[in-house]
This record gives C-alpha cells, structure tokens and sequence, in this order.
C-alpha cells in the first residue's frame, strides 16, 4: 500500500510510540486524526504536526479508547474530515498491573470493529489495514507485569483470528500485530522512576536495562512496513534492540 493520500487513525498519539506512528505516516504523504486522553499535549502535537504536514492533514480528538461513544465520534471524524480511512492503528495502552488493564485488550477490540464498519469493501470501504500494537510481552513472559503480558497476548492471538477469517480477507482488511520490545517512551521511564505498579520495580527496570531501549523512530519503522506491505496479514512482527525485526513463524 503506498500511504500518499491515504487516511489514518492512530489512537494515544500524542506522545510515545502513537505520536512515532502518527509521524512515519504523515511524512509518507497520509492524512492522520489522531485520539488521546491527554488534551494538552495532544493541542501541542498537532500544532508541530500542522506546522511539518499542512494544517488539513492532520487532526486531534480527546477520545478514550475505552469509550464506545467517544470511539464512534472518532472514527465519523476522520471520515467527515478526510473522506476516506484507510488505516487504523490501536497503539493507546498503559503500563503498570491492574484488574482493569483488560481494557488493553478491549479497547483495541472495541476500536477494530468500529474500524472494520468504515475498511470492509462490503461495508463501502475501499479495503485497509488495522495493525494492533501488542509487546514482545505478549509474545514472551514478562516476570514483573503477568497481567501486561496476558493482556497483549489476548490482544495478539485476536487479530491473528480476525486476520484468518475469510470474510474479512474478501472484504479487503488486512490485521497484523507489532511487538515491541521495550521503546523509549515515558511508559518505560515511569518503571525507571518508580512510579508504575509492575511488580517489582527495581528487577523490572534491571531486565528493562539488559534488553535495551529502543528508539521509537526505529519502531515506527516496524508499523510502517505492517501497513505497506500488502503481503502481510496475520503476521507478528517482534522487535528488540538486540535482535532487530523478527516475524513470528507459526
Ligand atoms: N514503550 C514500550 O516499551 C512498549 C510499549 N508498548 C505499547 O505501545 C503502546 C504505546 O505505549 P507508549 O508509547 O510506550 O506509552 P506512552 O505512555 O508514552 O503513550 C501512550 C499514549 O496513550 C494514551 N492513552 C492511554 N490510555 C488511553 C486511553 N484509554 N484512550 C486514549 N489514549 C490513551 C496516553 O495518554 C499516551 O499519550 C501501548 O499500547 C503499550 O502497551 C508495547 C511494547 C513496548
Ligand atoms: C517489566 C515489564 C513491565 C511493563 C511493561 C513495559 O513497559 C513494556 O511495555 C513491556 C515490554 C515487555 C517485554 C517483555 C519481554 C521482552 C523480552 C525481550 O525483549 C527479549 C529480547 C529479545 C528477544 C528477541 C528474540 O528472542 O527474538
């Protein structure tokens, strides 16, 4: 898919790997609205996005994934103001171990089948690509944050289902999954400076260290060749500062 002209909707892009995402695509020529909770810092990042991509290229709305109506306003938003969507990505997430961090799960959900109403070619869409921002812990065990790990599991094992149903493959959609490992964002700094509730701050930000923290321009990278490659549905793009970009074969 060459993304030039093409519309996006990247929820929790005002800062970290959202505003990464939310870049990539603006640079390659894509119209982008982009949800967040954080309203201030979401004024200022459309402001710096309108100044480097043209003011009618870019819009921002205080949206919580984790609201049905909010979510609807949004995607009619991105419709009413670029004519088209193309692109969906679900990367707005918290870090830390609560009850209710099932939402990491379940606002992706909520927010893909909200975005499968404006994509499926059955539906008046004209075909897309949903990528899902997973972890390497949804991948991999992470000792010091079992319910982040089980949530992006949960969120990993959906799209790749969704992705294997043949209604949806006619339809045009495509579904991929990225799993970062640890990127430089203030979800990893809030474990540095003990101010999240994995389980064990100390040991979490000891194993964050010996992975290594990679720049979020390197894993927008990542996103990008989830959306652009046109081969790629279902597919698991692991990436760690180690070992690079890896696909899940399986
Ligand atoms: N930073 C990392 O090492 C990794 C992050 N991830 C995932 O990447 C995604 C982005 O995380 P980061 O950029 O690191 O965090 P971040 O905290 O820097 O940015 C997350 C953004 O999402 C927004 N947000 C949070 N809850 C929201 C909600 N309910 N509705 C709308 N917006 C909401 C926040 O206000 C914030 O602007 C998350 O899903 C996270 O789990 C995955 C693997 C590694
Ligand atoms: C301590 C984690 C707690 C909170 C969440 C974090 O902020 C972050 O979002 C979670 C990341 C979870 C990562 C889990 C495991 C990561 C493992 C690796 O990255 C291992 C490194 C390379 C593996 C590459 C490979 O095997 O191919």
């Amino acid at each position: 898919m060459n993304v030039a002209g093409k519309a996006a909707l990247v929820t929790g892009g005002a800062q970290g790997l959202g505003k990464a995402f939310s870049k990539i695509l603006l640079q390659n020529g894509a119209k982008v609205l982009f949800t967040d909770i954080k309203e201030d810092v979401g004024h200022a990042t459309l402001s710096e996005f309108q100044k480097d991509y043209g003011q009618n290229n870019v819009v921002f709305i205080k949206a919580d994934v984790t609201s049905q109506p909010q979510m609807e306003e949004s995607f009619q938003l991105a419709k009413s103001s670029f004519g088209r969507l193309d692109i969906v990505v679900n990367n707005a997430g918290v870090g830390g171990e609560h009850d209710d961090n099932w939402e990491r799960c379940k606002g992706p959900i909520r927010c893909t089948r909200l975005a499968l109403n404006y994509l499926r070619r059955d539906k008046g869409g004209q075909g897309g690509v949903i990528v899902n921002i997973s972890s390497a812990g949804g991948l991999k065990p992470t000792q010091y944050g079992p319910v982040y790990s089980g949530t992006k599991a949960g969120l990993l094992m959906y799209s790749r289902s969704l992705a294997a149903n043949s209604d949806l493959q006619q339809s045009g959609v495509r579904v991929n999954t990225l799993c970062p490992s640890f990127a430089d964002t203030s979800l990893v700094a809030s474990i540095r400076d003990n101010e999240t509730t994995v389980l064990n701050n100390e040991k979490a930000w000891e194993q964050v260290q010996s992975v290594g923290i990679m720049p979020v321009e390197y894993v927008a990278e990542g996103l990008f060749e989830l959306v652009t490659d046109e081969s790629k549905n279902g597919a698991v793009l692991l990436m760690a500062k180690a070992t690079g970009k890896k696909y899940l074969e399986m």
